[in-house]
């Protein structure tokens, strides 16, 4: 197991008069290789979990190991952690600060303390697997790019850290439809090369939908859903009535079967929609 967290809770401003409680009571057990996606409605607690992941949140209550590795003591140290979580924030180009590419992207490796020519090959590694040509990007400055290409570099900047776990909290917000499924294109990329596991916080279904394998829904500081994204999407009302939506196409599936159209509504992409209404109106029309 990958992640294991027993009776997570955590209290913002603990004993002021702003205290707010995040996270109640958080359980999860998550698979080395899953692919999480991570939807609540705005302040349900999700930045607050994945922030944990990675140490950046420090637990005040309840254990978090990850890989095995306890990392709720005090004691543990935060370089140990994001060898392990490697976590890219909502707009992450804010944080890029160097003045090339290249220096951008070896940061965190040479933080570990590995020698040029390790930091060299996994910066070359880390752009090939974003999508960014290293010979003609190498020596430009991060902030001459566009926002889509420069979310590349701070994506780029974790996975070369090689983390066993990559954590993105939000990563196609403000892109463009094209940005975004590029971006997703990639960390789905990364993510069939083996051997890491990934947690997508997203308000966009139609993402989520496309590439998750287990989706977990949150409410209050809880999970109060956790399930195969065809499962959970047959669940419209109770996530309407938390404030969240389904897909359109899986909407308009469950719509059109609702009209007594005797579909399979369980449908996530809009490719699986066509196929579904082709065999229907194909079947009609030998009927
Ligand atoms: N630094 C902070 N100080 C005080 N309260 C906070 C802080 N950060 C978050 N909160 C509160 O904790 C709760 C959970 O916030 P969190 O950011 O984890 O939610 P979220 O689901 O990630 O929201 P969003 O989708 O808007 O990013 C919210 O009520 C929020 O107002």
């Amino acid at each position: 197991m990958i992640i294991k967290i027993d009776n997570l809770n955590y209290v913002y401003n603990a004993n002021t008069p702003f205290e707010k409680k995040a996270l109640d009571n958080i359980n999860l057990e998550v698979e080395k290789g899953e692919f999480i996606g991570l939807i609540g409605h705005t302040g349900s607690g999700k930045s607050t979990l994945v922030q944990h992941l990675n140490g950046l949140i420090r637990v005040q209550s309840g254990s978090l190991y990850i890989d095995g590795f306890d990392i709720s003591k005090k004691e543990t140290k935060l370089k140990k952690i994001r060898q392990k979580v490697g976590l890219v924030f909502q707009y992450p180009e804010y944080q890029l600060f160097e003045e090339t590419i290249y220096k951008d992207i070896a940061f965190g490796p040479r933080n570990l303390g590995l020698n040029e020519d390790e930091i060299k090959a996994r910066v070359i590694e880390a752009m090939d697997i974003v999508g960014l040509d290293y010979e003609t990007l190498k020596e430009r400055s991060p902030f001459e790019l566009s926002g889509g290409q420069k979310r590349r570099v701070a994506i780029a900047g974790v996975v070369a850290m090689k983390p066993k776990v990559l954590v993105l909290d939000e990563p196609t917000a403000g892109l463009d439809p094209n940005g975004r499924d590029e971006i997703l294109a990639e960390v789905f990329d990364l993510f069939k090369k083996g051997g890491i596991t990934v947690v997508l916080v997203s308000h966009n279904m139609e993402d989520i939908a496309k590439i998750v394998s287990r989706i977990l829904v949150m409410d209050k500081g809880k999970i109060v859903m956790d399930g195969l994204p065809r499962d959970i999407f047959k669940r419209r009302q109770e996530l309407e009535d938390i404030g969240l939506g389904i897909p359109q196409i899986t909407k308009f599936m469950q719509e059109y079967k609702a009209r007594g159209h005797d579909i399979n509504s369980d449908i996530l992409t809009v490719e699986e929609a066509k196929e579904e209404l082709i065999r229907y109106l194909r079947g009609n029309e030998n009927a």
